[in-house]
Parts: C-alpha cells; structure tokens; sequence
C-alpha cells in the first residue's frame, strides 16, 4: 500500500509558516490603502498557513485507501503488520485536524478583518499560537502513519483474479523447490508479517487460467498450538486467499520430521483452511534410494529395479508404508521436487482447482482451535 511521505508537526507548520510568510511578503507589495494594509497582511498570513497544512493533511487522507473496502486479505495484513484500529485513530485525528485548523481560519481571517489595524498582528500570533497547538496535537498520529508507511511498503501484490494455492508443510521438505518447479522462474518474495523469509508467490497460466501459488516460510510449518496469536492471525489472512492447499510431505524424512508428524499438521491445517487438500509425497527419489540399499541382496531386489526403470510411475511399488495414510485421503501424488518428477501431474490437478469467491457478508470465520 502507498501511503505518502508523512511530515513531522515541525515539517509540516514550517512549510505553513514559510508559505505564510511569502504570501504576507507579496501582499506588502501590493496597492492597498495604508490603513487595510497591515490587516490584509496578517490575514494573508494565516489563510495561507492554514490551507497549505490542510492541503498536506488532506492529501495523506486522500491518497490512503478506505481499508474497509480494500480485499479481506489486504485488511488482515494491514491489522496484523500495523493495526487497523490504530491506523483509522490515525487518520481521524488528521481529519479533525483539518476541520478545526478550517475553523481557526475561518475565526481568526474574521477576527483580524474587524479588528484595529494595530492588533492585527497580535491576532495573527494567537492564530498562529494555535495552529501549531492543533498540529502537535497529531504527532503520534503522524508518527504511526509514518511507521505505518515504512511496514505497509513491500506488501504483497495478490492477483484477486486468480486461483490460489497455498503451500504447507514443515520445514525443509522441499516447499520452495517446488515453488520454483512449479512456477519456472523465481517467485516474487515480498515480506509478510512473522514470517522471517518473506511471502514468496509464483504465478502460472494453464488453459488461460491464471494460478498464483504463495509460499510463507515459516508460517505454515508448525503444529498450531506452538503458534502465537498473531500467526495465527496471519494464518487468518491466507485462509482467505486459498483455494486449495498443496501439502508437501517429505517421505524420506530428511527434513527431520516423521511422517507421522507431517500429516498430523497437514490435518491441523485442513481443518482452519476448510479448503481442498492435495498431498504431494515428496523426494521420492531419496525414499527409493534408501529402500534400495536396504533391500539389497533380498529377493526384492529386481522388482525394484524394475520400478525404478519404469518411466512411467516410479514410484507405485515402494508405498505400502504410507497406506495408512492413502486410504485417508483423496487427491495426492508422489513426486520428487528436486528432480521435477510429478511437475506435469501436479499441474493437472491446479488446473481443476475450483475459485471460491470472497463472501463478503461472512465477517467472522467460526472455527476454534
Ligand atoms: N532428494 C531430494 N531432495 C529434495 C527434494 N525436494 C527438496 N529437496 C531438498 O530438500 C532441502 C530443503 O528444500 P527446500 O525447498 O528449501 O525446503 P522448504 O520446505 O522450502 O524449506 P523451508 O524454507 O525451511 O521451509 C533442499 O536441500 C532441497 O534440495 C526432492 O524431491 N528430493
């Protein structure tokens, strides 16, 4: 999201003074009978302080978006990295601001028109006085408007068009390899909010069907109870993305997790997502290798070879460990990210993947942890 540059109180009432001044300087120029002069000055003055501070405030409030009616992912993000509720107190100041900064206009131009050409000035100095009260009154607003604009910069560019898959799993099972396989090219990473290596989304077209796939290293990777609140925020805000869920397992479990464990989470997640899962059985090339040695020697090891050599599916043989698992779900394959095998399969199944369209009438997601 752009938010302009945010000035600081003393940045933007210098600018209104020096504006101020410049104009009082050119109206003692001009032909004005002697006595409305000094009054005319003063006036000039402080109409001119006052619309070029307005014009400043009035310019952040027009060029930031109505959160409200942004996307329900933009508005989680914006929650989670800076607080939407901060972010409207924000905004509201700077909008009474602007209304009571009109008000001293309005007041003092007339206060100075009525007044004694020799207290003008004095009028103009109190105009002044409480301008620059108004304005530092707002500080911290513009203080987190500014923060705000320096986290809410690299936010990520969502295609709201677009199908999107969510990747899951813990870590080191091969989920930006993948990534990378499935998208042919390196994804755009943009940060995100908790998670230490950024959002990562790769973009593909298939039979003119646009598929965005988002990776978050190091939020979808954990059992849910050793979350925090806010990751589980953050976790909130993708739900509203996905369209379905690729959960990887790493059937070799080099990455350092059992199995067992992998689909435990991938159960956790299907049931916050409520989305279609597909399991991708992954580095099924290192699980062969290593049921190869083991198997040495033993009679199984011809037909093993066999499957290996087989171009076709190499790995149907070798998956009576994961049986257990198969029988309980619906869509998966077996692939190996690493040597793109299974990249086309997986492609096929993206494609049927169904776009779910945002409900806006649904606020609340009712699930419970
Ligand atoms: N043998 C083999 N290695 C793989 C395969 N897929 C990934 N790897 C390796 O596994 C390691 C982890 O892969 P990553 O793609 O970084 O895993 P990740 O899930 O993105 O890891 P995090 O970013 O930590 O969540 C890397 O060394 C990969 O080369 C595979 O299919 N076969």
């Amino acid at each position: 999201m752009i938010i302009p540059t945010i000035p600081t109180p003393d940045e933007l009432l210098d600018k209104g003074f020096r504006r101020g001044k410049k104009a009082a300087d050119l109206a003692r120029t001009s032909k004005i009978p002697r006595r409305l002069k000094s009054k005319r000055i003063e006036e000039i003055r402080v109409i001119t302080a006052c619309q070029v501070i307005k014009d400043r405030l009035k310019m952040i409030l027009d060029r930031v978006p109505d959160i409200e009616t942004l996307p329900e992912f933009y508005q989680d993000y914006i929650d989670i990295t800076v607080g939407v509720d901060e972010m409207k107190k924000s905004l509201g100041a700077l909008n009474w601001a602007y209304g009571i900064i009109t008000q001293l206009e309005k007041d003092y131009a007339s206060k100075i028109r009525r007044s004694l050409p020799e207290n003008a000035s004095s009028y103009q100095k109190q105009a002044y006085g409480r301008i620059a009260s108004v304005v530092n009154k707002i500080k911290k607003d513009l203080d987190f408007l500014d923060f705000a604009k320096a986290n809410l910069r690299n936010m990520p560019t969502i295609d709201f068009e677009a199908t999107t898959i969510v990747i899951a799993g813990f870590p080191n099972v091969g989920k930006s390899t993948l990534l990378r396989q499935i998208t042919n090219a390196s994804p755009e990473v943009a940060d995100y909010p908790f998670t230490t290596k950024g959002i990562q989304i790769g973009h593909l077209e298939r039979n003119w069907k646009k598929i965005q796939i988002i990776d978050t290293p190091g939020l979808l990777d954990r059992p849910i109870l050793d979350m925090n609140e806010i990751e589980l925020n953050a976790m909130v805000a993708l739900e509203h993305l996905a369209d379905a869920i690729l959960f990887i397992i790493d059937v070799s479990e080099t990455c350092g997790y059992p199995i067992e464990n992998q689909y435990n989470l991938s159960e956790e997640i299907k049931r916050i997502f409520n989305v279609p899962m597909i399991y991708l059985f992954n580095k099924m090339d290192i699980s062969q290798m290593n049921k190869k040695e083991n198997d040495k020697n033993t009679d199984n090891e011809i037909e093993l070879k066999n499957v290996i050599d087989s171009s076709k599916n190499d790995y149907d043989a070798n998956i009576s460990y994961l049986n257990q698992y198969l029988n309980k779900i619906d869509e998966y394959l077996f692939i190996s990210a690493y040597e793109g095998k299974g990249i086309e399969e997986i492609l096929k199944k993206l494609e049927k993947v169904e776009k779910i369209e945002e409900d806006n009438s649904q606020m609340e997601n009712e699930y419970e942890y």
